[in-house]
């Protein structure tokens, strides 16, 4: 099936317009938002091509047929909801071009094999297909039938991976036909592993075990990361995809306001229909309440600064650049932390005492 496909992978308008933007594909700060509109809105099916065709040739390794490669991901881009403000085929597009960047770095680069990076690649490319734009915890408290059918256990993660591979079932879709069985088995494996680390809640045990082996990591002397076991492997790919799937923080400032003005409405959306169902809301989703600049400030201190820290220590002396960024977002957010309302005297008698006593306090103390 040799099709003589577009450059990209899709048919643009301007294809100068396209070559500039992917003359900056190894680029941390790329506009996935301009690319989405240069693609005519299939940024995944042209990253996709254009990282695993152009960039890297490894679609030929695999024996990969480029046609059906490319059939398979219209149809993982139109699996991903345009009607979420997130989590949709651009922020796919985003992990997989990320991912491409860290994996690009000398440090990892000829330590993971190209079945690995193919791996990495094509997990970031499907791991939030078919999301609904409502998280774990709300598809359990409703009885979605996604939680019934995984036990409330990485429901999304395990429904990503499960669309995606079903897909690939599918005769005319399925380009990894021409891999060996042992490749196939292993690639599928290493798909599943990294995709189901993309679960939040195991993000505390994923950086607990990265922080191990950063400590025990034996970098060796051309610096390059030496890495034994498969579990190690896997391990330092699943941290690199993970960070990449929370690394809005680390993008130049316009990026990543885009990115939490997305996220943030998506959480509304959920709010607003847990509102309508009696629910409590869940953390950051209630549009009456806005935390915007607080959630963010959180989700870095806990979340994303630990996590971005650990990986610049493995991968010295990369990532610097994104800590940097890191830090000059948090202080975006921290200094636009709306000033808590003036604590008025309280018409509860009993809060009025504390207060004059806490005067009185003060008074004594003078
Ligand atoms: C650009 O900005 C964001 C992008 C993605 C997410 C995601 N969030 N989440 C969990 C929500 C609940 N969580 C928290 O409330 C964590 N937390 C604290 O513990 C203190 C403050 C704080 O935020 C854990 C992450 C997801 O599960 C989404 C899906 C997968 C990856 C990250 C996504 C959050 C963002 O900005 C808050
Ligand atoms: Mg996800
Ligand atoms: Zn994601």
């Amino acid at each position: 099936l040799k099709g003589n496909l577009p450059k990209f992978g899709v048919e643009v308008e301007d294809e100068d317009a396209m070559s500039l933007m992917v003359s900056q594909i190894n680029t941390w700060n790329f506009d996935l938002f301009k690319f989405a509109v240069i693609s005519k809105d299939h940024p995944l099916v042209s990253m996709a091509y254009v990282i695993l065709q152009s960039e890297r040739n490894l679609l030929r390794s695999y024996n990969v047929d480029p046609p059906t490669f490319i059939k398979y991901m219209f149809v993982i881009e139109a699996n991903y909801h345009k009607t979420n403000p997130y989590h949709n085929a651009t922020h796919g597009a985003d992990v997989m071009q990320s991912c491409h960047v860290l994996l690009g770095y000398s440090v990892v680069e000829q330590v993971f094999t190209d079945l690995e990076v193919f791996a990495a690649l094509f997990a970031s490319a499907i791991h939030d297909v078919d999301h609904p734009g409502l998280s774990n915890q709300f598809l359990s408290n409703t009885s979605n039938e996604l939680a019934i059918l995984y036990n409330d256990h990485a429901v999304l993660e395990n429904h990503h991976l499960a669309t995606a591979f079903k897909f690939l079932q599918e005769d005319e879709l399925n380009w990894a036909s021409g891999m060996d069985d042992k490749q196939r088995q292993l690639f599928r494996k290493m798909v599943i592993d990294l995709v189901l680390a993309t679960d939040m809640s195991k993000h505390l045990s994923l950086l607990a075990d990265i922080k191990t082996t950063v400590e025990s990591s034996k970098v060796a002397h051309n610096g390059k990361l030496v890495l034994e076991s498969y579990n190690e492997r896997m391990l330092v790919l699943q941290g690199i995809v993970h960070s990449c799937d929370i690394s809005s923080a680390t993008k130049a400032l316009p990026i990543y306001k885009a990115w939490t003005e997305r996220i943030i409405e998506e959480f509304y959306q959920q709010g607003d229909r847990e509102r309508d169902l009696g629910l409590n809301l869940s953390p950051m989703c209630d549009r009456q309440n806005p935390s915007i600049e607080k959630s963010q400030v959180g989700f870095i201190d806990f979340i994303v600064l630990p996590l971005w820290e650990t990986l610049g220590e493995l991968m010295f002396p990369y990532c610097q650049e994104m800590l940097s960024q890191l830090n000059e977002n948090r202080m975006y957010y921290f200094s636009r932390i709306p000033e808590s309302p003036r604590c008025s005297i309280t018409d509860e008698p009993e809060e009025r005492n504390n207060l004059i006593s806490s005067s009185e306090k003060r008074k004594n103390l003078r």
